[in-house]
């Protein structure tokens, strides 16, 4: 699957929702026994979630684009396919956390991209779904420090913490995760399933549970004057940072 919403792959409520929908026709797919997932933008994986969809918008609109991010994490983190990220380009918050639902993840060895959940540098908060995946993957120290200081990390900062797998050149990215594509499905799809649900079902099912109350979590925090003041200084940052 290759991301293509120019010029960042933000992760719109269109997006997100042509992302699942994409997705899902995939997993009912008996032939289909793997994906992967990289960018057919330049220099970017994904910029994380559309910062335009939770500023100045309603509470009904963020409730709705909440809803779709659940969606896409839960499809991803519980996907019966292998998912491997070719991680292509930088890819911050949002980006992160679509790349460590992913089985494996190789990341191009350019020093001039980033990932990591820098959340706390937008004056907003990652939610527990987050962490825990992050948890999941590179431990709880790590995330501790990485999710206060809203740490984006070097390609070769996060192969040392684990938060990616292998750095390759950027022009062997493909070529590698097909390499390793065919490692992971020699290995019998029944019980390769239900060890990855094993390991991640209690995270799962810690947000099945409590889907709602996240939503409503996610409303009333973001649409709060500091928070949306907070994301606008960072909007106006992006933008001059360009000019
Ligand atoms: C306790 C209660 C807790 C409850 C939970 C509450 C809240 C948590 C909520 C959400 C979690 C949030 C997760 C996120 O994912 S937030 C998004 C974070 N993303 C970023 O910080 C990345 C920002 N972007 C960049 O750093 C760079 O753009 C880039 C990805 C490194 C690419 O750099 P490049 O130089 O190639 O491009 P530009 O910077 O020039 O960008 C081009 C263009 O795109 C706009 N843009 C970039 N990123 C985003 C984005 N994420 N959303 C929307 N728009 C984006 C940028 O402004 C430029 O626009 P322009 O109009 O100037 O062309």
């Amino acid at each position: 699957m290759t991301l293509q919403n120019p010029p960042v792959n933000s992760l719109s409520l269109d997006f997100l929702t042509e992302f699942c929908s994409a997705l899902e026709k995939l997993e009912m797919d008996k032939s289909c026994r793997g994906v992967i997932l990289t960018s057919g933008q330049p220099k970017v994986f994904s910029a994380g979630l559309d910062i335009m969809e939770m500023y100045g918008k309603s509470p009904e609109r963020c409730g709705e684009f909440w809803r779709a991010v659940q969606e896409m994490w839960l499809k991803l983190y519980s996907s019966n396919m292998v998912i491997i990220a070719a991680i292509n380009g930088s890819s911050p918050a949002g980006g992160c956390l679509m790349s460590m639902t992913c089985d494996y993840r190789i990341m191009a060895d350019n020093p001039r991209y980033s990932i990591g959940l820098n959340e706390t540098q937008l004056g907003i908060v990652a939610p527990f779904w987050f962490k825990e995946t992050m948890v999941n993957t590179v431990g709880h120290r790590t995330t501790e420090i990485a999710l206060q200081l809203g740490q984006l990390y070097s390609p070769t900062e996060a192969l040392d913490i684990g938060l990616v797998d292998k750095l390759v050149p950027e022009d062997q990215i493909i070529a590698t995760a097909t390499q390793t594509m065919t490692k992971w499905l020699a290995v019998p799809d029944h019980a390769r399933q239900i060890t990855k649900s094993m390991m991640r079902k209690p995270t799962i099912d810690k947000l099945m549970s409590k889907r709602e109350p996240d939503i409503q979590n996610f409303v009333s925090f973001i649409t709060k004057d500091p928070i949306q003041k907070s994301l606008g200084l960072y909007l106006s940052m992006l933008k001059k940072r360009k000019s």
